[in-house]
């Protein structure tokens, strides 16, 4: 059964989030300021100031999933600075999607350190404040627009939200299994506006693989460029034209760095990563 996003207890939103967010610590973040966090998050040690502004920081960053099984990130190390947008390229396995877990503290390293705005994660108390994500595929609650928006974010400023977000849609609108059903392109930018009205500074945006028709191609890519404007952004790129766009990239090897710089610089090592890309 699907509950309205409003009625939904505790437990309950933690249970749908944990569908998009993952892990426990991870759907328990997201809710935070609408109940009270699960006694089972672990307090930070000594919680610290993010700077405003924040950047990322990847630090020598080492992680392997069980303790027996292979190092995936092997001394990973680069930076998202605010206002930039980061795009981190690399076949199948190299380790993209480990990096953006790491960052949204779905697990910790095991070696090296993640800063955000000069803070080591750990020593932050609410990092989804602070790092948001848009996800691949975005899970909609049944209720209004409005609802799937202010989602995690009740003082949000949905209307703006949506506008950044290209979605010009009545906000009144009721979504999912009593409501209307969005396109692909429609729920992509729920999305990008739901991340938007948390406020934080930090976006990571793992880009869909999935097709979108040109018209809606375009205005996600619209609505993410003024997304990105005033916040730092990690960007997995599966498109040849977000590379294009990125400020900086960073390409991943076998859980290594394997070159870093611009479309400009790396371009010819890209290229066998998007045969078949205009
Ligand atoms: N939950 C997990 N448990 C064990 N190993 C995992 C897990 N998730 C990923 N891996 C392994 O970690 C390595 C890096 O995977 P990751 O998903 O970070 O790569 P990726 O670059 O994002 O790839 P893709 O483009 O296919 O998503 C791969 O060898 C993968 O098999």
């Amino acid at each position: 059964m699907v509950l309205a996003a409003s009625s939904l207890g505790p437990a309950a939103q933690v249970a749908l989030l944990l569908k998009e967010y993952g892990t426990l610590r991870a759907a328990a973040d997201r809710v935070h300021t609408l109940v009270t966090a699960p006694a089972n998050v672990p307090a930070p040690r000594e919680v610290l100031e993010v700077a405003d502004r924040p950047e990322v920081v990847f630090e020598d960053v080492r992680f392997r999933y069980t303790p027996d099984g292979p190092e995936v990130l092997r001394g990973v190390s680069f930076r998202v600075p605010y206002g930039k947008t980061v795009a981190l390229v690399g076949a199948s396995g190299a380790g993209k999607s480990t990096c953006v877990s790491l960052l949204l503290r779905y697990w910790d390293p095991d070696g090296g350190r993640i800063l955000v705005g000069g803070v080591p994660l750990p020593r932050i108390a609410d990092l989804h404040r602070h790092v948001t994500v848009v996800p691949q595929d975005v899970h909609l609650f049944a209720g209004t627009i409005e609802q799937n928006v202010r989602l995690g974010a009740p003082g949000a400023d949905v209307a703006s939200a949506l506008r950044v977000a290209q979605l010009a849609i009545d906000p009144e609108l009721v979504v999912g299994e009593r409501g209307v059903t969005l396109s692909g392109g429609q729920r992509a930018r729920v999305a990008v506006a739901r991340a938007l009205a948390t406020g934080a500074p930090v976006l990571v945006l793992d880009e869909a693989v999935a097709n979108l028709d040109t018209d809606n191609e375009a205005r996600l890519v619209e609505a993410l460029q003024e997304a990105a404007a005033g916040r730092a952004t990690l960007v997995i790129a599966h498109r040849l034209s977000t590379i294009r766009r990125a400020d900086h990239i960073v390409l991943l090897e076998e859980g290594r760095v394997a070159a870093e710089g611009s479309y400009a610089e790396l371009s010819e090592r890209l290229s066998h990563l998007f045969v078949g890309q205009p």
